[in-house]
């Protein structure tokens, strides 16, 4: 589980999160929802460490992660993986290089087992027999499958995942969605994930937290959302036709 307790953060006086506290729930699939500039990505970010809160504690079961000292905090970012927009693979790197990457700097273990365990990672994620291939030479989705696996590679705790569906098609996206889902089940992880894709929120959205003008203005899983009287939520969540139809013919 991880807590964002009473958050503030602001850039040059302009105040970005405002007073933030929230719930991500282990074994769940957490999604961050709201408009372009609400300060979804400035959360995720302070919530693995790569801003620091003005005031506010982001909790790790139970270990405050923002008091922690230098040392520890890199011990604990050996239980993260993450996955950013656009993959973020190494181009010239083949794909089980790729995987092994976090392997080859975080672990001891020979080169035969940190093989062994990029490869045990591809096949976790469908991929089988494209381990010397380059990413320029597979598709979108592949590449962000190796991303998952290059994420999954030490066995994390915490999973963080900015816009994993950005610039896949929509039928791509949702085998995206479903293997974050189900390996977040499996390795029973609290993952987080960054979206505006109205399918993944109601495809995998367990815990949703709505962000607006850098409040938590809501939260509650996909089904609350039909339930919900918060204009805001559902100026953003039923601003299209398509799913405001699904709302009504519910
Ligand atoms: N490092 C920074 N320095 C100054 N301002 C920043 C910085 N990072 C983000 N901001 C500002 O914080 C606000 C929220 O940005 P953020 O990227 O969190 O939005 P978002 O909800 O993730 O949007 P999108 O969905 O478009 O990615 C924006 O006004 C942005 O300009």
């Amino acid at each position: 589980m991880i807590e964002a307790v009473d958050i503030y953060k602001s850039f040059d006086g302009k105040m970005i999160l405002d007073n933030v506290s929230a719930t991500f729930k282990t074994g769940h699939t957490n999604l961050i929802i709201g408009q372009s500039g609400s300060g979804k990505t400035v959360l995720l970010k302070t919530l693995v460490g790569l801003h620091e809160p003005d005031s506010g504690s982001v909790i790790y079961d139970a270990r405050n992660f923002t008091g922690m000292s230098d040392q520890e905090r890199i011990d604990a970012r050996k239980e993260i993986g993450m996955l950013f927009q656009g993959s973020a693979l190494f181009d010239s790197q083949t794909v089980e290089e790729n995987v092994r990457f976090p392997l080859d700097i975080f672990t001891d273990q020979s080169l035969e087992e940190r093989r062994e365990r990029a490869n045990a990672c591809l096949k976790r994620v469908n991929l089988e027999n494209i381990n010397h291939l380059f990413p320029s030479e597979i598709s979108g989705g592949m590449q962000k499958r190796v991303a998952i696996a290059r994420a999954i590679a030490l066995n994390p705790r915490y999973l963080f995942c900015d816009e994993p569906n950005s610039g896949l098609d929509p039928k791509t996206a949702i085998v995206i969605d479903e293997l974050i889902q189900e390996i977040t089940q499996e390795y029973n992880m609290t993952t987080i994930v960054n979206t505006h894709d109205m399918n993944s929120v109601f495809a995998i959205g367990e815990n949703i937290v709505f962000i607006y003008e850098g409040k938590k203005h809501w939260e509650g899983t996909s089904d609350d959302i039909f339930h919900s009287d918060n204009q805001a939520l559902n100026d953003f969540i039923f601003a299209s036709k398509f799913f405001k139809k699904i709302k009504e013919h519910r």
